[in-house]
């Protein structure tokens, strides 16, 4: 087995989950492409949350994708999801292939700038299902990406590179929380799909 297989193999988290970081899987020129084409296309909405029976909306930009026009409830408010284009279609099978798993949907994050970011939440409604594989791919600014065991309070971190893939597997959800730190160095777009499989 190569450095580079090893590195993909082993699982980033100590216990209680699975994550593998395949660094980037795009060349740049490819990802630089796929990030214009998507800074420009995707009908971009703040993303609109209910928290503690509060009307909240978000500064990160989201699109929902999906096979049919599947609704998807989270944070309390409830979506629909509009038809692969071709960029994402293109997107979606580079990353079943790498990951050997099938996506139905995908959320689309734009963060603008460090400024934005995701608080720590885990993907864990009850559409995704136990047990489910998440695959995120990342276009744009590098960015911190950090995980935090629910009960040991353990934090890990990494670099989300240009056009890198991260797969959230096992149980993951259950155990730890993940989050996007903001920061003011960061001034530069990043636009991150998570591809997911919903099952109802
Ligand atoms: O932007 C990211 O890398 C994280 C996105 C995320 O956690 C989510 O969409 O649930
Ligand atoms: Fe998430």
């Amino acid at each position: 087995m190569d450095l580079f297989q090893e590195q993909t193999n082993r699982n980033f988290l100590p216990y209680d989950g699975t994550v593998h970081y395949h660094g980037p899987i795009l060349s740049k020129s490819s990802a630089d492409l796929y990030l214009n084409v998507l800074l420009k296309d995707i009908p971009w909405k703040n993303d609109e949350a209910i928290i503690f029976g509060k009307r909240i909306i978000t500064k990160r930009k989201v699109a929902w994708f999906g096979d049919s026009d599947y609704e998807y409830t989270y944070s309390n408010t409830t979506k629909k999801a509009l038809s692969w284009n071709k960029e994402l279609s293109e997107l979606k099978l580079i990353v079943e292939e790498i990951s050997g798993n099938k996506f139905n949907s995908c959320l689309l994050n734009l963060y603008n700038n460090g400024q934005e970011g995701m608080a720590w939440h885990s993907d864990d409604e009850k559409s995704l299902g136990k047990n489910t594989v998440i695959a995120s791919l990342s276009l744009g600014a590098e960015r911190k990406f950090s995980f935090k065991h629910k009960s040991s309070g353990e934090q890990i971190s990494l670099i989300l590179e240009h056009g890198s893939l991260l797969i959230m597997k096992g149980e993951t959800q259950t155990n730890w929380l993940h989050n996007l730190s903001k920061t003011k160095s960061v001034v530069n777009p990043r636009v991150n799909l998570t591809f997911r499989t919903i099952i109802s």
